[in-house]
């Protein structure tokens, strides 16, 4: 079974392509985001998440300065509450695959919770010694996010202009991994996502990940 129909993947690829990265809201179907946002809660209670660090698998350091957010890694053969929203990223590696001609192979993905205050200063999601990401995944979970409580992904595009997101529920942002700078704004309130990568090879470094 699929998820989306052909013609929804083909604009949302198409917009990709054409742009570098493309903003769908409403995205999931009600029923997977309160699955998604049920099992945060239940992740949160059992305080799995660490300190999100920076740097390679070999040099890895917290750096509050640059990266304040807490993740949990997920695993599809343990999270599997999340099953539904696996295939859906696999649904994602197929058609791009097709339409992009791109080798994805893989994906790892995390929550993501922004405690107050905290932010992620502009980066890029490729680098040297993680050019796997090809595309970097992120759908939002604020159900109750207003003007004011910050925590915006603001995006720096070839043309120069900034493109400033705001993280509301059920909203996913694709983009180039390698060619869109990017940054968390200060958020105001807790900020909540699942935060991914599609791979153009799997991933060796296990839970080694930054
Ligand atoms: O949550 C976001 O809006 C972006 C997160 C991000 O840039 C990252 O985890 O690399
Ligand atoms: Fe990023």
């Amino acid at each position: 079974m699929t998820y989306f129909s052909e013609e929804q993947w083909l604009a949302w690829i198409d917009q990709l392509s054409e742009d570098n990265y493309v903003i769908v809201d409403d995205f999931l179907p009600e029923v997977l985001f309160k699955d998604i946002d049920a099992f945060f809660v239940t992740k949160t209670a059992e305080d799995v998440f660490k300190k999100a660090q920076i740097g390679t698998n070999t040099a890895l350091t917290v750096a509050p300065d640059i990266r304040g957010d807490y993740i949990y890694w997920l695993d599809p053969a343990v999270d599997i509450s999340l099953t539904p929203v696996f295939e859906i990223i696999r649904e994602c590696i197929e058609k791009l695959n097709r339409y992009c001609y791109l080798s994805l192979k893989e994906f790892e993905f995390h929550l993501a919770l922004y405690p107050e205050k905290t932010f992620y200063k502009r980066h890029i999601d490729q680098f040297k010694n993680r050019s796997n990401r090809m595309i970097s995944v992120i759908l939002y979970l604020n159900k109750d996010w207003q003007p004011g409580h910050g925590g915006e992904l603001k995006i720096y595009k070839d043309n120069g202009e900034e493109l400033v997101v705001n993280p509301l529920a059920n909203r996913l942002v694709m983009f180039n991994s390698a060619k869109v700078p990017h940054e968390v704004l200060v958020t105001h309130k807790t900020r909540r996502s699942l935060t991914g990568w599609l791979l153009y090879k799997p991933s060796t470094i296990g839970f080694l990940k930054i």
